[in-house]
């Protein structure tokens, strides 16, 4: 709707910010360079280098995944995606594409590159992994978009004193130009933490996302705040050389000092089975994005922090996902064709404050559906 065009633009987009906004934002690029060269010599007894990523929700983390395994052809590269349980089918589904096709999990990818996907914590799926080791030699672990990266990051140095094969190389932390500022300001209620500032603070890599979405003024805020936010917070770079010790440390001080996580939101999923016509899509979609008509049983207006779907859209062969983040949303067709019309279904993923599943679904049902059946 809003934007057109893949996963692949996206990431190509990023490379060019990464080139041009990330020495600016974190002198990192050096370290960035080292461990190219590393590993550049391969090492059959080396260890494997764990990148987490991360970012808020909708930042762009599986868009850069996708772009890193579109573009390491030599590499063979596991995916983790520590996403939400609740909606881990349909995360699944969409988390991992291509070539434009969609993987599920334990497939081998066309490059070679090993795709994982896990709905619980990654520590099980790590495990897993290593009784693969000799497949891959790069593990790539997406967080959620509200994930704590200290928790997801200080299982590896908990296991690094265990001996084992793989450390931690890096935390790349992937910030919404559009919503990046909203994220990073929000105030919490007493004794939350804001995980999009955590998020920041941990990173050694600061990729700022989207900067087609807007004018060079608030970039610079963007920036100068993700500058404050990453030298105020915990002094990072001043001990920052990647060692255990030091990535320990900073662990050990953000989980002190801010032990709580944001419970307000919420994820839902539904299934509606049938199609919808793009019109009434549209409409509910708007209706809750645009003009924030949906209320839940309180009278508390829904709020829509990120959205994804897999829709049928009638006459439309293939299936469609939604994607949105905030009030912006497209719809994009995928090259995976519906089988017969009976299978056909559409599945949505919500995440933010006062969803209600059953009334969204009721809409859904009421909005889509229904109209279509009248027109
Ligand atoms: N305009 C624009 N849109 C982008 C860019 N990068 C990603 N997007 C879009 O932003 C939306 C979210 O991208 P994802 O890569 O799925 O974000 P994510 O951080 O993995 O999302 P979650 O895992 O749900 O938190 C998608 O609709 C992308 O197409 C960009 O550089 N410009
Ligand atoms: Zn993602």
């Amino acid at each position: 709707m809003l934007r057109t065009g893949g996963p692949q633009d996206g990431g190509e987009e990023e490379e060019e910010e990464e080139e041009e906004d990330c020495p600016e934002l974190v002198p990192i690029v050096v370290q960035q360079q080292q461990t190219e060269e590393e590993e550049g010599k391969p090492d059959p007894c080396a260890k494997i280098p764990v990148t987490i990523i991360t970012g808020y929700l909708g930042a762009g983390k599986t868009t850069l995944l996708n772009y890193i395994l579109t573009e390491q052809h030599n590499k063979r590269i596991a995916v983790i995606l520590n996403e939400f349980g609740e909606g881990s089918a349909l995360e699944k589904s969409l988390a991992v594409s291509q070539g434009g096709e969609l993987f599920e999990e334990w497939l081998e990818l066309r490059n070679g590159c090993l795709c994982c996907s896990v709905k619980d914590n990654g520590l099980k799926a790590i495990e897993n992994l290593m009784q693969k080791k000799g497949k891959f030699d790069y593990i790539l672990l997406e967080t959620t978009g509200l994930a704590d990266p200290g928790a997801v990051a200080s299982m590896f140095w908990v296991d690094a004193e265990l001996g084992s094969d793989i450390y931690l190389d890096g935390i790349v932390s992937v910030v919404d130009s559009k919503y990046g500022l909203k994220h990073l300001m929000e105030e919490k209620a007493d004794g939350l933490i804001n995980e999009a500032v955590r998020q920041v603070a941990l990173a050694d890599i600061v990729i700022i996302n989207k900067t087609d979405l807007v004018a060079e003024e608030e970039l610079i805020k963007i920036r100068t705040l993700i500058r404050v936010d990453l030298s105020n917070v915990l002094d990072l770079h001043s001990f920052d050389n990647l060692s255990g010790i030091s990535l320990q440390k900073k662990l050990q001080h953000v989980q002190t000092t801010q032990p709580h996580l944001d419970k307000s939101i919420v994820t839902v999923t539904f299934e509606v089975l049938g199609s919808a016509t793009e019109e009434n899509l549209n409409i509910f979609i708007q209706n809750l994005l645009w003009e924030k008509i949906v209320k839940n049983k309180a009278d508390s207006t829904m709020e829509v922090i990120r959205l994804k779907g897999l829709v049928s859209i009638k006459d439309k062969p293939h299936q469609v996902i939604v994607q949105g983040v905030h009030e912006l949303y497209d719809l994009e067709e995928t090259p995976v064709r519906w089988e017969d019309d009976t299978e056909r279904t559409n599945r949505l993923v919500l995440i933010g404050r006062n969803l209600d599943k059953e009334i969204l679904k009721h809409l859904f049902i009421d909005t889509v559906t229904k109209k279509k059946e009248s027109s």
